[in-house]
């Protein structure tokens, strides 16, 4: 049995509702996941393992992808990751939103996956599939694997 460390944040409970199915899937596989929800009301800890965080998209400021449109909601989790040593261990990142969005579709896993230099690993709609989970539960343990 292995254990995933996952952080996530979740404004209005997809995300949340993605990781229990991720959980379901490390469980059946004999593994378990370590999640830590990052909400504004967090104190940030030190990390000590590496670990794979995964990012709702809420951004503002146009309809485009330059740097006028801004992280909304989700930058507790920026902060977090740049606590301490925490960035020494991020791994990748999972990217979800709404593809009505059209180019903004993912767009803040995209950034953080260029700001902190790690792979963005996957993505998913909304609450995601059963099917996604499983891919990407794949893809977080080749990631974080030993
Ligand atoms: C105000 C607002 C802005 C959003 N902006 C984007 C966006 O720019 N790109 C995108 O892909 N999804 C966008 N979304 C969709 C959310 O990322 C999507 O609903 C996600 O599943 C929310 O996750 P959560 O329920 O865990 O907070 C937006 C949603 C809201 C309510």
């Amino acid at each position: 049995m292995t254990t995933y460390r996952l952080l996530y944040t979740s404004i209005e409970g997809n995300t949340d509702s993605f990781v229990k199915k991720l959980a379901a899937v490390a469980a059946a596989e004999g593994d378990k996941l370590s999640v830590l929800s990052v909400g504004d009301e967090v104190d940030p800890v030190h990390e000590k393992v590496p670990y794979v965080v995964l990012v709702p998209t809420y951004l503002n400021g146009g309809t485009g992808t330059g740097p006028e449109v801004k992280e909304i909601f989700t930058n507790g989790l920026g902060e977090y990751i740049e606590y301490g040593n925490n960035q020494r261990y991020l791994r990748g990142v999972i990217g979800s939103g709404n593809r009505n969005f059209n180019d903004q579709y993912v767009l803040t896993a995209k950034r953080y996956a260029q700001k902190y230099h790690v792979p963005l690993l996957g993505d998913y709609e909304l609450r995601g599939t059963q099917r996604e989970a499983e891919k990407l539960f794949t893809r977080i343990k080749e990631t974080l694997g030993e």
